[in-house]
């Protein structure tokens, strides 16, 4: 027998395998955490939601139609941010593990002196939402699909949490009483952790310093970006400031 479908997916950020989501999660009553790479997904009762994260589905051509037949009413979160930075911190991330690739300035461009951006590079690629986007809304309405800002996300974590119970008919739990800014961190962490009474930032491959690139190719990709970004606020109804 199938398990029963979740009735909420998270897809965001990099990484291809299901995970632990960004830590940022007091449990709300009815709201049930696993991970699929260990169990199946669990029977959804009455007064639950089930959430799955796999960051690369967002981008996973077969993703909507799977996700679709397996439940049609599954709610969907992304969380986005500047596909510039988005770029450079997925390079930062490969950095890490493969300190032998070659500079993102080599990888982003397909050719240096025209300015032609590589755009089968997947840190280019992922960047472009609104293609990714156009693939989730042949089969899902834009109303299931909530996008969540990156950047307020940091700035205003409360703020954004409380879109994301709104968007999943949740009371409003998580506020600002939750959070403090950790300055040695320099992001938002949690006063409390999840069932402990002591503080909890993210790890440490969570806000990386970033290489310094050159101003001219983060400039170049601001450029390549800017048409994508519009239609993309346009399509979700939402203004990011990507190219304030
Ligand atoms: N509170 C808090 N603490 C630390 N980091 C925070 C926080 N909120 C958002 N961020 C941003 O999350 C980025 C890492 O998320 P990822 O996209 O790599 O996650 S995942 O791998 O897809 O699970 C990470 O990106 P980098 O700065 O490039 O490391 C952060 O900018």
């Amino acid at each position: 027998m199938l398990p029963h479908p979740p009735r909420q997916q998270s897809l965001a950020g990099k990484s291809s395998a299901p995970s632990s989501g960004l830590g940022v999660s007091p449990r709300s009553p009815g709201l049930e955490r696993r991970r699929p790479s260990e169990e199946l997904m669990p029977k959804t009762l009455e007064g639950q939601i089930t959430m799955e994260k796999t960051p690369s589905y967002f981008v996973t051509r077969e993703a909507p139609a799977r996700i679709y037949s397996m439940s049609r009413a599954t709610k969907l979160i992304v969380v986005v941010r500047d596909p510039v930075t988005r770029a450079i911190s997925d390079y930062t991330q490969t950095l890490s593990k493969k300190p032998d690739i070659p500079t993102f300035e080599s990888l982003t461009f397909k050719n240096r002196t025209t300015g032609l951006i590589d755009t089968s590079w997947s840190a280019v690629q992922i960047g472009i939402y609104a293609k990714h986007l156009d693939n989730w809304l042949q089969f899902f309405p834009m109303r299931q699909i909530l996008f969540v800002s990156g950047e307020r996300l940091i700035s205003d974590p409360a703020g954004e949490l409380g879109r994301v119970q709104d968007f999943l008919g949740l009371k409003r739990i998580i506020t600002d009483k939750h959070f403090y800014f950790n300055q040695t961190k320099g992001f938002p962490c949690l006063k409390k952790a999840e069932g402990s009474s002591k503080p909890h930032c993210l790890g440490k491959t969570k806000g990386r310093t970033h290489p310094n690139i050159h101003p001219e190719v983060v400039q170049r990709l601001r450029d390549f970006y800017r048409p994508f970004n519009m239609k993309f606020y346009q399509m979700a109804g939402r203004v990011f400031g990507w190219d304030d």
